[in-house]
């Protein structure tokens, strides 16, 4: 038996669970050991790897997190909040390392995550790219630099089957954007025009959101003044990007003390 940190994937079926399943498997630094689905799911019960189209694997698809998360090392959740704050309790339950890529959490939900954090160690990104990672950071010396003379907004465009907006992407480019210019993002935040909306308000961070197609995930921060524009740009064209940044948070996670990191943290940023 390998003694490589074992992680186990939830909503496994999905796009990102199915790209975190290859990706554990070609890694060198981590095993699988489990595979959840949601309770009622066609793969509960079934090998996994039959269910992704190739040879068994000697994986189970289950439904039963907490029975699958014992002696895990990690959990890898690209979900929905409801399931993801199940999650968040059976990891930290466990003692397994929980990194969450899962979006569209309400302020009420992410007090809940941040409870669940007092027992375990959990890191969350809305992007666990290194790319997007940097451009955070970029975004806040953009912003710091600016007066409100220059206008910040966040577009983003992703496929048709996302449901939340703006991505969690877009918000913590604008969290970035606020954080340079010293403001609340809650206080400036623009989303959702429609109809006679008035003027833009100076000094709003304003979000847009297209959807279509196969679009894997593009973010535009735009810094627009009178005569001259400047666009941090993001272009996702592979969710492999992701997932490589959640297993290497899941190795950095390995021992540290309880409590809520982000990808800033694992990447050293
Ligand atoms: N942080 C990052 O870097 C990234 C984050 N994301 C985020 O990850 C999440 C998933 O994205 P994506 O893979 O495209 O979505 P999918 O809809 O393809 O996959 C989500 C999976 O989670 C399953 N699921 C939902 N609820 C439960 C539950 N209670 N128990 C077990 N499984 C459950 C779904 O099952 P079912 O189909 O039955 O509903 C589905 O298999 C989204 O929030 C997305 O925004 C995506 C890419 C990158
Ligand atoms: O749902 C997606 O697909 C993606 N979601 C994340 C987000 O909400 O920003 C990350 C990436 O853009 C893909």
């Amino acid at each position: 038996m390998s003694d490589l940190p074992g992680v186990v994937i939830t909503g496994v079926s999905g796009r990102m669970g199915q790209m975190l399943v290859r990706e554990v498997l070609a890694s060198e630094k981590l095993r699988l050991v489990g595979a959840i689905e949601r309770t009622g799911h066609d793969w509960v019960g079934k090998d996994l790897g039959a269910m992704m189209g190739g040879a068994d694997m000697g994986v189970t698809v289950s439904d039963d997190a907490a029975s699958a998360f014992e002696g895990a090392n990690a959990v890898i959740d690209f979900t929905a909040p409801a399931a993801t704050i199940a999650f968040a309790k059976a990891a930290a339950a466990a003692k397994a390392v929980h990194v969450i890529g899962t979006t569209g959490f309400s302020e009420d939900e992410l007090a809940e995550l941040s409870k669940a954090a007092q027992g375990g160690v959990q890191i969350r990104a809305g992007n666990m790219s290194l790319g997007v990672n940097l451009l955070t950071q970029l975004t806040k010396k953009v912003a710091a630099a600016l007066d409100e003379d220059w206008d910040i907004e966040v577009i983003e465009a992703h496929h048709n089957r996302k449901v939340d907006a703006p991505s969690g992407t877009a918000l913590m480019l604008g969290e970035a954007a606020a954080e340079g210019r010293g403001v609340k993002l809650a206080d400036v935040s623009d989303r959702g025009r429609d109809g006679i909306t008035g003027a833009r308000k100076k000094g709003d961070i304003g979000f847009t959101a297209i959807r279509g197609g196969d679009i894997v995930g593009e973010h535009d921060v735009l810094f627009a003044a009178a005569g001259e524009r400047i666009v941090l740009r993001h272009l996702a064209t592979d969710r492999g990007i992701f997932a490589r940044g959640a297993l290497k948070a899941a190795l950095w996670g390995q021992n540290r003390e309880p409590g809520e990191y982000d990808m800033l943290d694992v990447l050293g940023l």
